[in-house]
């Protein structure tokens, strides 16, 4: 795909325990379904999907991986490059919450000091089953100043919101210029977008 296609490309990874629904919400946000018995991600997977947001072209390249800890060296080379990270947990599973320092630890080492981090609590069409409270949640995500959300990738809440919130967000960013994109960051007069993930595996 040439440049000229898309105005913004940000790269997004969804992390999180196995089993809370990430490769849901990517099929939900990109194609609009509810896979039935989806198994669980081997390695990584990746998908894009360009929105338009106030008359710009977004490009996401969103990639899912895979939340059982025998692949979680695979998953971890691909933090590096991410703008943005979906820390993803289960409403109804508490240890899939109880697990999120632990996630933490692995965006410190890992990820970009730049990177924007989204925590979502999803399933919430199971609200009868909820462990684990809003405020609660709200609170942790808070004290790490991350942003918060709360999605069912079964009934569609939220889905949109989130990537389009992310978007968003990655785009502010990058007029502020705090993208860690020193190296190839625009001269003046070539434009707004951000060409340093054009190399990230898109053949
Ligand atoms: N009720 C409900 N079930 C969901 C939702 N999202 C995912 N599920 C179910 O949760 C299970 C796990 O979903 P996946 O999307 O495969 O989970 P994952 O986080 O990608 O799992 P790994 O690939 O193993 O890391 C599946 O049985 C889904 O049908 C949701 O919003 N609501």
């Amino acid at each position: 795909m040439s440049m000229e296609d898309y105005d913004y490309l940000f790269k997004i990874v969804l992390i999180g325990n196995a089993g809370v629904g990430k490769t849901c919400l990517v099929r939900r946000f990109t194609q609009g379904l509810f896979p039935p018995g989806q198994g669980a991600t081997i390695g990584v997977d990746f998908m894009i999907k360009t929105v338009e947001i106030k008359g710009e072209k977004v490009k996401l390249q969103i990639w899912d991986t895979a939340g059982q800890e025998r692949f979680r060296s695979i998953t971890q080379s691909y933090y590096r490059s991410a703008n943005a990270l979906i820390l993803t947990y289960d409403i109804t599973c508490e240890d899939s919450f109880r697990c999120l320092p632990e996630w933490l630890r692995e965006i410190e080492q890992y990820a970009n000091n730049q990177v924007v981090t989204i925590l979502v609590g999803n399933k919430i069409d199971l609200a009868e089953k909820r462990e684990v409270l809003r405020q609660r949640a709200e609170d942790f995500a808070d004290a790490q100043s991350m942003l918060y959300l709360e999605t069912s990738a079964k009934e569609s809440d939220n889905v949109e919101k989130l990537f389009l919130d992310l978007a968003c967000e990655l785009i502010r960013e990058a007029k502020q210029n705090k993208l860690d994109n020193n190296d190839t960051a625009p001269m003046p007069g070539e434009g707004k977008t951000i060409s340093y993930l054009s190399c990230c595996s898109l053949n």
